[in-house]
Parts: structure tokens; C-alpha cells; sequence
């Protein structure tokens, strides 16, 4: 028997991202009583340890990135940056975001707590040594690093301590050349350090258009990085200054050093801590198992959003998205389904690699003609401009209605020009419609046109 009585809440949100917080703030506005718990600090992963401070960091290396292009044609004198600088900025962005979300939180009158909850049964969960029951309770822990399994793994590094270098060393070494991989090693290589990509794939960036990755592979190759592809990592072991990291490859054992060494082999559910049997949630590689609804497959009063459930892509838009699905369920009643719209995505490199809709193996697979326009333009106007050494795109319609249903860039603001795209496939726009629409000139938009 319980000395004191369970707290009781309307929803019990676990995870404070932009998925938690947005079922939260919608749920405590529609008059509910709500909680939201999260052992880290609070504001979730892209604006304090993700997407944001990552932008901040690039700012400087974006401008340092269009001046080299362009000395000597214009531009006297090299740019240099400061990693100290840049770092001291990104404090003024990330410093804050704690507080201010508590303080926003606490405001509407939702109660905090500072630790990961566990589930008791379906409805009972137990967190800062008490016991709270919840009519619903509201998943959104997101994804975490993915850990590495050998001897020496827990000298790797993670992402968040890469955005929280003080010092950039001299050697860094990513093992993964996903999103976080090749972000971090353009930055770090236009920063002046040595970097090595070991990857286990045979290619970097394995969602994106492969033609446009052997471009950028070829590029970064260029400005520096050094590529171990097809590798597996089998130890790693701290030297005096550097690290001694020891890989497979073609059956051959090989060692190399580095003063740094950042895991950046992919992100996983962050469920572990929660006993989710113990709340009959059942759950996949992909996170927790969810309906249209968002709901539980097992448990019809947990719902999950965000990267942790097993729908959708792991990005910042689409689990706002989600928080909102899943505060419109739990207000009104399942009556919101989620659905999905195309998701343009971005690979922050310099240049940037962006894509939405179908790739072209999907689209030949999807209809019966399709017309790929793939072409590397570096004499295109714009790029010229820029005096800018990568620009290509591929552009794949339905040949039968003209329609746009892929695009794949890859060159400088592909990130904000890829957004176009979006929106054509989303209002199922023709490669006529694109090419009367009329966009400023010059500029990187007015580009879509020719590539249709
Ligand atoms: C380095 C990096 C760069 C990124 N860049 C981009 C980008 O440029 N664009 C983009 O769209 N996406 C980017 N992402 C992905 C983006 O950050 C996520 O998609 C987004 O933050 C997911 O939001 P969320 O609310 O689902 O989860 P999160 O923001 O991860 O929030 C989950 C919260 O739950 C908490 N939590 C976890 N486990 C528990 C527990 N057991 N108990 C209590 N609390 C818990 C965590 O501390 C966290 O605060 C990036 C990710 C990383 C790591
Ligand atoms: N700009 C953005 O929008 C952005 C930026 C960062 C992260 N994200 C989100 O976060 C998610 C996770 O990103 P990520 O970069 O951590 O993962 P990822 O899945 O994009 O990439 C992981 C890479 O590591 C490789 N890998 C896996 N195991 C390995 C091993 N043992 N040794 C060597 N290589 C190995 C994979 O083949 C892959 O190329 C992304 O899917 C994305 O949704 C988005």
C-alpha cells in the first residue's frame, strides 16, 4: 500500500523538445492538468545540443567558405575564423534556452520534473521518487547516439561534445558519414583540422541521390577529408596525446591515429530508461510503435511524437508536426491522423546536399516513365558568381503529367532552394506551372526554372 496518493494528471509528457513541449502547451490551453518531465536540461536536442547551435557554429564558416571562393576576385585577403569566438556566440544562443523554456512552461501552469520517469503499469509512473498517474501519457524522448560496441568505444566522443569543443583538435576522426558525420567534418576542415570519415557503408549520406554524393565525396575530398569506406572499427585505444583507432577493411587489419574520435554512426530511440513493458508500450528499432493516431499500437492511453515514434523521418519540422497531431488527439479525441506531407531535407555540407520527394530508383519503381534532368552546372550564372566550385541537381517528373516528384541539389542555399521543390510536390505542380511562375532574378530560386 501507498503512504501518500498518487499525483494526478490529465497527460503526462515525457521528453521537452519541440514534439513534448508543443503537446504540452496545446494540452494545458485546452484546460488540462499537465506535466512534462525531462532528465537533461530542458528544450530538447535541436536548439540546445542540435540543429541551432549547429548553424550558429557554420555562420562564420559559411562566410569564411563564399570569401575563399572568391579571392583574388574581390576578395584580398583570406578570412580567417576564430573556433573561440564562434563557440562564445553560440553560448548567447543555447545559454538561455533552459530557463526560458522552464520559466515558459511553468507560466501556463504545468508542472516540471527533472528526471526520467519510469513506467509503474499502463497508467502509473514513478519519477523523483513519487508516484503519478496520468489519464494519458505522452512519449517524446526523441533519438540518442547510437553506442558503439568494442574495446576503447567509451573513449568516442558525441555530438554534443563536438558542438561544445573549446578547442578544435588537430586530427578528428568521425565514424559515421551520415548527417552529423559530414556536417561536423566540413566544419571541422574549413576550421584547419585534419579529418577522416570511416564509414562502414560504401557511400556517405545514404539517403541522399547518389550521383549528387559521389560529387560531394569528390569535392570534400578536395578541401581535405580523407574517406575510409566499406571499414568497420574494431578498437580504439588512448595513446599519450592522440588515440590509436583500429579498423577492418577487405579483411585486412589497419590502425591510424587521431587526436579525436566522435561517434557519429546514427541516433536510437532514447527509450531505455523508461520500463515501457511495464506500461504494456510496445516498441521497434524505429522507436515506439504507433497508429495513424500516433497512438500506442498496445497501450490506447500512451501516444508518442517526435523523432521516438516509428513514424516519419527523425527531423525538427515533422515532430512539431507530430506534438500537434497528438495534442489535437488527446483534446478533441482520436480524430487526427498524421499525415505526412513530402519532407525536403537538408545536409548542411558546404555545399549543401538537400532533397525532397522520390529518389530515382522510387520513381521508376513508383510510375511507368519517368524523366530524370540531372546535369552539374557550375557555369550557371549564379554559381559563376559565387565563383562557387560545386552546383548540380537532379530533377525527376512524371512523364505522363509533367509533374515534379523528386528533387535532389546539391550546391550552395540548396537548403532554402530545395523548400521550391516542396512545395511544387505538395500542390502536385507540372514543370509548366514551375517554368510561369515568375521569381526574382537573379537569384538561386529563379535556377529551378532551367532545371525543370
Ligand atoms: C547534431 C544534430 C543536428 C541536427 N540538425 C538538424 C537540422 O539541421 N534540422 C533538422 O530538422 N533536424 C536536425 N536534427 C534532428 C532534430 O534535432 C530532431 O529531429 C528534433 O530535435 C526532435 O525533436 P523531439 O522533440 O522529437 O526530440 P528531442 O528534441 O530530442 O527532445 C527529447 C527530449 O526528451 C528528453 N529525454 C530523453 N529520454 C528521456 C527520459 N528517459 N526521460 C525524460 N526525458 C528524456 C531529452 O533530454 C530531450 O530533451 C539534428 C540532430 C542532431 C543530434
Ligand atoms: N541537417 C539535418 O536535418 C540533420 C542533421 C543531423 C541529424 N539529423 C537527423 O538525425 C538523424 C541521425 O543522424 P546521424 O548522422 O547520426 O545518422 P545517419 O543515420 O544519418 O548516419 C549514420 C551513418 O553512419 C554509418 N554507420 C553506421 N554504423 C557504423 C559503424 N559502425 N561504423 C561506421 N559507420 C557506421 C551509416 O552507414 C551512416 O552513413 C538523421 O537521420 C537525421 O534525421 C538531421
Amino acid at each position: 500500500m501507498e503512504k501518500t496518493e498518487a499525483k494526478k494528471y490529465d497527460v503526462f509528457v515525457i521528453g521537452s523538445g519541440i514534439a513534448g513541449q508543443t503537446v504540452a502547451k496545446e494540452c494545458v490551453k485546452a484546460g488540462q492538468k499537465v506535466a512534462i518531465a525531462d532528465k537533461r536540461e530542458f528544450g530538447g536536442t535541436c536548439s540546445n545540443r542540435g540543429c541551432d547551435p549547429k548553424k550558429v557554429l557554420l555562420a562564420a564558416i559559411e562566410i569564411r567558405e563564399s570569401a575563399e571562393n572568391l579571392l583574388g576576385k574581390g576578395v584580398r585577403k583570406m578570412l580567417r575564423t576564430n573556433w573561440k569566438q564562434q563557440q562564445k556566440y553560440k553560448r548567447k544562443f543555447t545559454k538561455s534556452i533552459p530557463s526560458a523554456t522552464e520559466k515558459d512552461l511553468k507560466k501556463l501552469d504545468i508542472d516540471l520534473y527533472h528526471q526520467s520517469p519510469k513506467f509503474l503499469d499502463t497508467h502509473r509512473l514513478s519519477v523523483e521518487g513519487k508516484t503519478v498517474q496520468a489519464d494519458k501519457i505522452v512519449i517524446a524522448t526523441g533519438y540518442e547516439p547510437r553506442p558503439l560496441d568494442f574495446k576503447g568505444s567509451k573513449h568516442l566522443k558525441t555530438s554534443d561534445d563536438f558542438l561544445n569543443l573549446k578547442k578544435l583538435p588537430k586530427h578528428i576522426t568521425f565514424i559515421g558519414g551520415g548527417y552529423v558525420g559530414m556536417e561536423f567534418a566540413h566544419m571541422a576542415v574549413r576550421s584547419g583540422a585534419k579529418v577522416t570519415v570511416i564509414e562502414s557503408g560504401e557511400r556517405i549520406l545514404p539517403v541522399f541521390d547518389a550521383d549528387l554524393v559521389t560529387e560531394l565525396i569528390t569535392y570534400s575530398k578536395r578541401i581535405g577529408i580523407a574517406f575510409i569506406f566499406k571499414a568497420d572499427t574494431t578498437a580504439v585505444k588512448k595513446l599519450r596525446k592522440n588515440f590509436k583507432l583500429t579498423y577492418t577493411k577487405n579483411g585486412k587489419t589497419k590502425t591510424m591515429k587521431s587526436r579525436a574520435v566522435f561517434n557519429t554512426a546514427g541516433r536510437i530511440p532514447a527509450i531505455s530508461e523508461l520500463d515501457l513493458e511495464k506500461g504494456d508500450v510496445a516498441f521497434n528499432e524505429n522507436g515506439i510503435a504507433t497508429n495513424t493516431f500516433l497512438q500506442s499500437k498496445t497501450n490506447p492511453d500512451v501516444y508518442a511524437c517526435g523523432d521516438v515514434s516509428d513514424n516519419g523521418l527523425p527531423l525538427t519540422p515533422l515532430s512539431g508536426r507530430e506534438g500537434y497531431v497528438v495534442a489535437e488527439n488527446l483534446i478533441k479525441g482520436n480524430h487526427k491522423k498524421l499525415d505526412i506531407p513530402v519532407i525536403p531535407s537538408v545536409a548542411f555540407t558546404l555545399p549543401n546536399m538537400a532533397s525532397v520527394g522520390y529518389s530515382e530508383k522510387e520513381a521508376k519503381a513508383r510510375y511507368k516513365n519517368v524523366i530524370v534532368k540531372h546535369e552539374s552546372v557550375p557555369g550557371w550564372f549564379n554559381a559563376r558568381r559565387m565563383n562557387a566550385p560545386v552546383y548540380a541537381y537532379k530533377i525527376i517528373l512524371n512523364q505522363r503529367t509533367n509533374e515534379i516528384v523528386g528533387a535532389h541539389l546539391l550546391g550552395p542555399e540548396a537548403g532554402d532552394t530545395i523548400n521550391i521543390f516542396a512545395m511544387a510536390i505538395n500542390m502536385g505542380m507540372t514543370a509548366d506551372q514551375i517554368k510561369q511562375t515568375i521569381f526574382t532574378y537573379p537569384s538561386w530560386a529563379n535556377d529551378v526554372k532551367s532545371m525543370v
